[in-house]
């Protein structure tokens, strides 16, 4: 007789700004109808980590579907880190950086099918500067463009046009960086220094055709100036990428040091302006349900 599994779906009830219950609707359908066990949690926003943490321990689930966006996912990331319990995503949230990059589709009933599914990847971890990164962190451009974006009252792809103009005429850019990785120290000057687990940002473009997310190595990019061709190809997947537009540093621990205090992200949010930054791959793995067509 099969055994029936316990399913937990963890959903951030405000991700997306979008109603969830047609969510949880065909998530319960779904796993009922698969002959398993459901149980809910809906984020709070305070100490989410350690409330899944405990439901874990209780409950000890076969897998941990999540419903959010990046935010979210690396809440359970680091409830989860170590444990063997598959993840599942029903991508969420108002940018879902870490689906965009499987190629996961729209349509809810694909996603339960591949996020209940049997394609995994054994997703790396990397911690920067104590948080946890799914997919790329970034210092320059990208990061400024964030934070402007998240001081303004436009939202959408406009809003985000619109802030990139004085963000591409600020003085802070290009800045120089001082990067130690593993043994070796580079000094370089560029206006985008990127540390990439996965090969695109949330909007899509392909910024590290060669990453592999799996592989225990995060690539260090460093784009140099601005190249309207080189921001081009890195929307084609099968990008080469010029190495005098950027240089790619695979690494497992770096050090990046910069003259001047530069805006950061991770995953898409906005850290802070910062000047030294420390990553280094983790020794965890994210059990990740993904679809069978994904290439590595
Ligand atoms: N019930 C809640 N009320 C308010 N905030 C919440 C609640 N649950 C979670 N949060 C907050 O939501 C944030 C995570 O959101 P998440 O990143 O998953 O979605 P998003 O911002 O819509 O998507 P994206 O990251 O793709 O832009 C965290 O800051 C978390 O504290």
């Amino acid at each position: 007789m099969k055994t029936q599994n316990t399913i937990l779906l963890v959903i951030n009830p405000i991700a997306g700004g979008t109603d969830k219950q047609p969510i949880i609707n065909a998530f319960e359908k779904h796993v009922s109808q698969d002959g398993n066990q459901s149980f809910i949690y809906e984020t709070t926003g305070d100490r989410d980590k350690e409330a899944i943490q405990e439901l874990i321990k209780e409950q000890n689930p076969d897998r941990i579907v999540v419903s959010g966006g990046d935010g979210t996912i690396r809440e359970v990331a680091d409830a989860i880190k170590g444990a063997s319990v598959k993840v599942g995503l029903l991508p969420s949230g108002s940018a879902n950086g870490l689906a965009t990059n499987f190629d996961i589709p729209d349509s809810l009933e694909e996603q339960l099918d591949i996020a209940l599914g049997n394609h995994f990847i054994a997703m790396d971890l990397i911690e920067i500067n104590g948080y946890t990164c799914l997919h790329i962190a970034d210092l320059g451009i990208n990061a400024q463009l964030i934070k402007n974006y998240e001081k303004s009252e436009i939202r959408g792809k406009l809003g985000y046009l619109i802030q990139s103009f004085p963000t591409l005429l600020s003085s802070d850019f290009p800045f120089e960086v001082e990067i130690q990785c593993d043994d070796q120290t580079i000094s370089e000057e560029g206006i985008l220094v990127a540390i990439a687990n996965a090969n695109k940002f949330g909007t899509g473009a392909q910024i590290n055709p060669t990453g592999k997310m799996d592989d225990g190595i995060f690539e260090v990019l460093v784009f140099k100036n601005f190249s309207i061709k080189g921001i081009l190809e890195t929307f084609y997947d099968d990008a080469e990428l010029d190495p005098d537009f950027v240089k790619v540093i695979p690494c497992k621990d770096v050090n990046i040091v910069s003259k001047k205090s530069i805006a950061f992200q991770i995953d898409g949010e906005f850290i802070g302006d910062e000047q030294r930054i420390e990553a280094k791959m983790t020794p965890h793995k994210l059990n990740l349900a993904i679809p069978k067509s994904f290439r590595r």
